[in-house]
């Protein structure tokens, strides 16, 4: 694909605001191992980048849900792709995402997992697009509100192109 991609965060903007989140959840799970739940696909670089400057000990397991195939729009269906390898009871989870938009992904996973009994259950996202909003969802660390456009990079595609940018931009028309 050759669509031209105009700059949103930068890659140095990006990676200041990991560092902030990290240093923020290492102070307040001290004493503590964190599980952090990396939702596929998109949410895989920032967990990488997250949990390679966290300073407590972490674990790490995955999930696969997906709601938007390869368009821009939700389908409004969240599919389970793929569940966790191991129980979560008993575990400090942060779920690690990499947006945050209608909620509704969000919003069916938090009561997913929060029904199989962590010991806490936290949420993380690198994105935040309060604007969309149909479905209400606590978040509890936001890399950065963003305006309402399909963003790409980071993780974030379009018809499943542009995970690997290392910035988040917007598609120009
Ligand atoms: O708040 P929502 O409107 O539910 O949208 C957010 C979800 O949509 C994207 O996943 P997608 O279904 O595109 O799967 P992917 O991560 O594999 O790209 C994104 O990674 C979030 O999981
Ligand atoms: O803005 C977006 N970009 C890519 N994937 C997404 N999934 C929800 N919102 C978005
Ligand atoms: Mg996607």
């Amino acid at each position: 694909m050759t669509d031209s991609i105009k700059v949103l965060i930068s890659e140095e903007k990006v990676n200041q605001r990991i560092e902030e989140l990290a240093s923020t959840i290492s102070k307040e799970y001290e004493g503590k191992t964190v599980h952090l739940i990396c939702v596929l696909k998109g949410s895989i670089f920032f967990t990488c980048e997250l949990a390679k400057r966290l300073t407590v000990p972490v674990t790490l397991d995955f999930m696969s849900v997906s709601s938007y195939g390869d368009g821009t729009a939700s389908s409004g269906r969240v599919k389970i792709v793929k569940d966790l390898d191991e129980a979560v009871d008993g575990k400090n989870v942060i779920v690690i995402e990499d947006i945050i938009d209608s909620g509704r992904t969000l919003s069916y996973l938090m009561d997913l997992l929060g029904a199989r009994k962590p010991a806490s259950l936290k949420l993380c996202t690198l994105l935040d697009k309060p604007e969309r909003r149909v479905t209400e969802v606590k978040v509890d660390y936001i890399g950065f509100e963003i305006p309402d456009k399909f963003v790409v990079g980071y993780g974030l595609d379009y018809a499943q192109n542009y995970r690997n940018l290392p910035y988040v931009g917007v598609i120009e028309e």
